[in-house]
């Protein structure tokens, strides 16, 4: 029998609605990884409503639980480590730390960051010293990162003109540590007003996907964390690259479509369960090349 892989997941917890650990953890289960939440903050919900409950949580706390499993002999089980929103960069470094802890008892073990930033237009709200952190540390570290485009911008230090432009700022990124970027979410002077566009770059190749763009009264958080997290969990399932970015986009097209036909502001990712294990919908990642 092929053995179920362990994910160590780092990044927010909300106690209501999903985002961070809150919207990728279930997912992860449905779809067959042994997930290990580790939270970075506990609030009550996402930071979008514009108010919250809650705190960050002691950086301390991730070098004693990562202690805690080693003692217990289980920490070289631990297949990757997944981070996310970060409530302090002193976390952010905690975590490098147990990257290097995990990796050096398990070399196979992959590190995914998706480098959650700031976004005050839409009341993400990250401290500044996490995005530093994230942008001169954390990327050197990653084997896999995944930005959305104003996450890629900040990498590349300025704004795309072209999609072959989020091509070249992504492979740009290859040079500084990631074996893959996926950029989550694209955005340039020229887009299809009518599609949601990512972006899967490695040394092998790049591919381009496009899914429809479904209209909210209000855009839903957390999709990000599930997109991170789902690409994660197949490839530790045995998914090539390109078959995990595609079962990404199908997985979360799915969760939207059910969202959006509860007229929800939060992800329906119970509802859509079956859905995220087994997409009915399917989109085709194309090369693309410079
Ligand atoms: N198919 C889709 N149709 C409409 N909106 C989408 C679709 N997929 C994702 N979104 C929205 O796109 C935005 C992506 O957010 P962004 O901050 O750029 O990236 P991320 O969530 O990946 O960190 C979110 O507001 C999300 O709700
Ligand atoms: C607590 C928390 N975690 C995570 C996120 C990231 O969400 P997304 O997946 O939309 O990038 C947010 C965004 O506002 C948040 O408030
Ligand atoms: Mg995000």
């Amino acid at each position: 029998m092929k053995r179920t892989p362990h994910l160590l997941a780092i990044q927010s917890h909300v106690v209501f609605g999903h985002a961070g650990n809150s919207a990728a953890v279930f997912p992860m289960q449905r779809v067959g990884v042994n997930v290990w939440p580790l939270n970075t903050v506990q609030f009550s919900n996402h930071t979008q409503y514009g108010q919250w409950a809650g705190e960050v949580l002691a950086p301390q706390q991730i070098p004693a639980l990562v202690e805690g499993i080693a003692v217990i002999g289980e920490l070289g089980n631990c297949d990757a480590v997944l981070s996310g929103y970060l409530g302090s960069a002193d976390q952010g470094r905690a975590i490098l730390t147990g990257v290097a802890r995990i990796k050096a008892i398990n070399p196979k073990a992959l590190y995914l960051c998706d480098p959650v930033m700031g976004h005050p237009e839409k009341g993400c709200i990250v401290p500044q010293e996490v995005s530093d952190f994230l942008l001169d540390e954390a990327v050197a570290m990653a084997d896999f990162l995944c930005p959305n485009q104003l996450e890629l911008d900040s990498f590349a230090g300025r704004k795309p003109q072209s999609l072959f432009d989020c091509l070249a700022m992504a492979k740009a990124l290859l040079a500084r540590g990631p074996k893959a970027v996926l950029v989550k979410h694209l955005d340039y002077p020229g887009k299809l007003p009518d599609g949601f566009e990512m972006l899967l770059v490695t040394a092998d190749g790049s591919w381009h996907l496009r899914r429809p763009l479904l209209a909210f009264p209000r855009q839903p958080v957390g999709v990000g964390d599930l997109t991170s997290g789902l690409f994660l969990a197949r490839v530790l399932l045995g998914d090539s690259l390109v078959a995990a970015f595609e079962f990404t986009a199908a997985a979360v097209h799915e969760v939207l479509l059910e969202t959006q036909a509860c007229g929800s502001y939060e992800l329906e990712l119970v509802r859509a369960q079956d859905r995220i294990a087994h997409p009915r919908v399917r989109f085709e990642a194309t090369p693309i090349g410079l």
